[in-house]
């Protein structure tokens, strides 16, 4: 059960992941209220760790995470109309062999019947004029193709606050173009892992992510300026001696 009067928003307290034994995230403490955040950071640095962290798909070792005030780990299923997230490999995400039963699916699991998840999964594919893809099994849909359908299972779930790690990545120009209007359309919360720093431009706030701890964080104004010309210098020299990993 929540708690009375929740906080709303995403709630890390001194927060740490280790795997492996060893320890990827540490010692992080964030308020996550603003509706459109940014996360950035170098190969490695912690950022989709933090969203499996954000998500419940991990439990921290150390600290507290919460959403709305419940644990994402353990409020499973409350989490669902909370929380949705779209991972980097559209394979990680699929479980079903048609569009139309991987479409539905989330919709089932939130409760709504037979028909009315039809029909919500068909509105959902015409909305993005994708309605000739319903019968298809999904091995026969490129990998972008795969990645749009799991975005649009997210979508038609409606979650309070979207998860995206790099939702670009491998997306014809188009479907970029057409996906950015969508995500700025939104009414929900946006939490964006991207290494493209322009996609964060007019974002509320972004958080620079380096070796499992928070180097910056702030209005992209100020965060976005650093990273570019941080990430440019590394690139001028020939091998990365600063990294553990
Ligand atoms: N389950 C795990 N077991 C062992 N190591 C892990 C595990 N999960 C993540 N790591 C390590 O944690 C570090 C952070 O990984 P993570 O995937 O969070 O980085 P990232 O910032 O999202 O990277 P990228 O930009 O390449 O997607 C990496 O060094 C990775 O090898």
């Amino acid at each position: 059960m929540p708690p009375p009067n929740p906080p709303v928003g995403l709630t890390l307290e001194n927060a740490g992941f280790t795997a492996a034994g060893r320890v990827i995230l540490s010692d992080l403490t964030l308020s996550l209220t603003e509706q459109r955040i940014g996360i950035i950071g170098r190969n490695g640095s912690g950022k989709t760790s933090l969203l499996r962290l954000l998500s419940g798909l991990v439990a921290p070792a150390t600290g507290t995470v919460r959403v709305d005030g419940l644990d994402p780990a353990r409020d499973r299923k409350a989490i669902l109309s909370r929380l949705g997230i779209l991972f980097q490999n559209p394979d990680h995400q699929i479980i079903f062999p048609t569009v139309a039963e991987e479409l539905s699916f989330g919709l089932h699991q939130q409760g709504m019947a037979k028909p009315a998840a039809k029909a919500a999964m068909r509105a959902m594919l015409a909305q993005h004029g994708r309605s000739h893809w319903e019968d298809r099994p999904v091995t026969a849909l490129s990998q972008g193709q795969r990645h749009f359908l799991c975005l649009l299972s997210l979508l038609a779930m409606k979650p309070a606050t979207i998860l995206l790690d790099e939702p670009f990545a491998g997306l014809d120009l188009p479907t970029q173009s057409r996906l950015t209007r969508t995500f700025d359309a939104l009414p929900q919360r946006l939490i964006l892992i991207t290494h493209d720093p322009a996609a964060l431009a007019r974002y509320d706030r972004v958080i620079w992510l380096e070796q499992g701890r928070i180097r910056a964080d702030g209005p992209p104004t100020t965060i976005l300026p650093d990273f570019t010309t941080e990430m440019t210098r590394l690139g001028e020299v020939d091998a990365d001696t600063d990294l553990s990993d």
